[in-house]
């Protein structure tokens, strides 16, 4: 494609994307969808061009103030990822001098918003809680998430999957922490591969996979993933219990569960009860109250702790969607602790940086539920062999607390309880 050509189109994503009507990644596929000769190359750089005017916003809108022609094809120039001569070839003689300007401006004479490009809504409370830590979070944004995988150990193990993967052309080391991860280098397009498509491998997070060791389902055990969505965590507990006892995996939406039934049947399992819940309360939760040993509650949040896959979450959600998401999940998971039986566990877990969705939801349920007692998520981690457990855990070990800076993971947050005998 034409430099010309690739630019205007990438300022018409970028227009697009801005519009925050809709998730980036949707208006991207979209976008694609629309324009079926893109190749595989111009797909990229219109895609990372986008999401890097997402990322830096706040710096770029800065930056565009002093250039001229439409707003989001300046934006598309100063986010522009692919070669800087390509890039040139496209601009006009005063654009390119414009771009030299800017990238000519030293970043320690940017004002503090410039550089961490967050809203203000959200900077205070993560200053509070990192305190010196902030800034490295910042850079930790900016840069693209590893490519975790889970082996499916139902019917695998890591090392033969790893070298199976080597053979086959793909670098990937063990997970530091989670005993099912491997870690790939690059960004291979895994669907091509058999370990893929006869379910050996599932891409996941490896603070995912710390979630479902945490959950501990076990061989035999009745156990429902509240709010399974498209079900990574339903097939990691599938594979835990060995394909037996029952599996619930619940959402308010049909349609993502839809996405769980191919992934469900890569892998084997046939212990997974895939229901659509019209809410909550529904009667199925009615009828299942008391009967379950393990429940996980992977809340609806504001997925602040993706920021490194989903930029724009920074600017569709705000103070007050916050508030409102606390509500909900405070209402799921005393709804979900509902179904367990004496001694079973329930393990509440978000993608979100904040404490309001986090600890806070934690405290709250602590506080209205005697009947249950708060676990040591450090301990619960350890007897999961799950390795460094402490390094996982705010200070006293009561919480998981993962930080994309810290940890190379999504931020994830997790709280566990036992429902106390009675
Ligand atoms: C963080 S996502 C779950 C991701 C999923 N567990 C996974 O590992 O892929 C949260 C899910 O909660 C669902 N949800 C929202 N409100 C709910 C409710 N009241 N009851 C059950 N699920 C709900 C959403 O549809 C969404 O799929």
């Amino acid at each position: 494609m034409h430099p010309k050509a690739l630019l205007d189109a990438c300022s018409e994503l970028v227009r697009e994307v801005l519009r925050f009507e809709h998730p980036a990644d949707a208006v991207v596929s979209r976008y694609f969808r629309e324009h079926r000769a893109l190749g595989p190359r111009e797909r990229a750089t219109l895609a990372e061009t986008a999401y890097a005017v997402v990322r830096r916003k706040l710096l770029f809108e800065h930056l565009a103030g002093s250039g001229s022609g439409p707003r989001e094809r300046r934006l598309a120039i100063l986010g522009f990822s692919g070669d800087r001569d390509f890039l040139k070839s496209a601009l006009s003689e005063q654009e390119k001098a414009w771009l030299d300007q800017c990238d000519a401006v030293d970043p320690a004479t940017l004002s503090e918003r410039h550089r961490h490009n967050l809203p203000e809504w959200l900077v205070a409370p993560l200053k509070e809680q990192l305190g010196d830590d902030f800034w490295p979070l910042v850079e930790s944004l900016d840069a693209s998430a590893p490519l975790d995988v889970r082996v499916n150990t139902l019917a695998d193990k890591r090392e033969d999957v790893r070298e199976e993967l080597r053979l086959a052309g793909i670098a990937a080391k063990p997970t530091p922490y989670s005993p099912w991860g491997l870690r790939l280098e690059g960004k291979p397009a895994l669907t091509k591969f058999d370990a893929f498509s006869r379910g050996a491998i599932e891409v996941q997070d490896e603070g995912s996979q710390l979630l479902a060791l945490l959950t501990d389902a076990r061989r035999g055990q009745m156990v429902v993933d509240f709010c399974a969505g498209a079900g990574g965590k339903t097939l990691a507990l599938g594979a835990a219990m060995r394909n037996t006892g029952r599996l619930y995996a619940f959402d308010v939406s049909a349609h993502r569960l839809e996405n769980l039934k191919p992934r469900l049947a890569r892998s084997k399992l046939s212990n997974v009860h895939p229901a659509a819940i019209a809410h909550e309360r529904d009667e199925r939760i009615k009828r299942l109250a008391g009967k379950i040993d393990r429940v996980i509650v992977d809340a609806p949040c504001s997925g602040l702790g993706t920021l490194r896959r989903n930029p724009d979450l920074k600017w569709r959600q705000s103070a007050q969607s916050v508030v409102e998401l606390a509500a909900k999940q405070g209402a799921i998971l005393a709804s979900a602790a509902r179904l367990l039986k004496p001694g079973g566990r329930i393990v509440y877990a978000t993608c979100s940086l904040l404490r309001a969705e986090n600890e806070e939801v934690a405290q709250a349920f602590s506080a209205a539920s005697p009947g249950f007692r708060r676990l040591q998520v450090q301990e619960l981690l350890e007897s999961a062999r799950v390795d460094d457990a402490a390094k996982l855990c705010a200070e006293g070990g009561q919480d998981l607390r993962l930080w994309p800076q810290r940890h190379a993971t999504d931020g994830f947050y997790a709280a566990a309880w036992e429902k106390v005998q009675s």
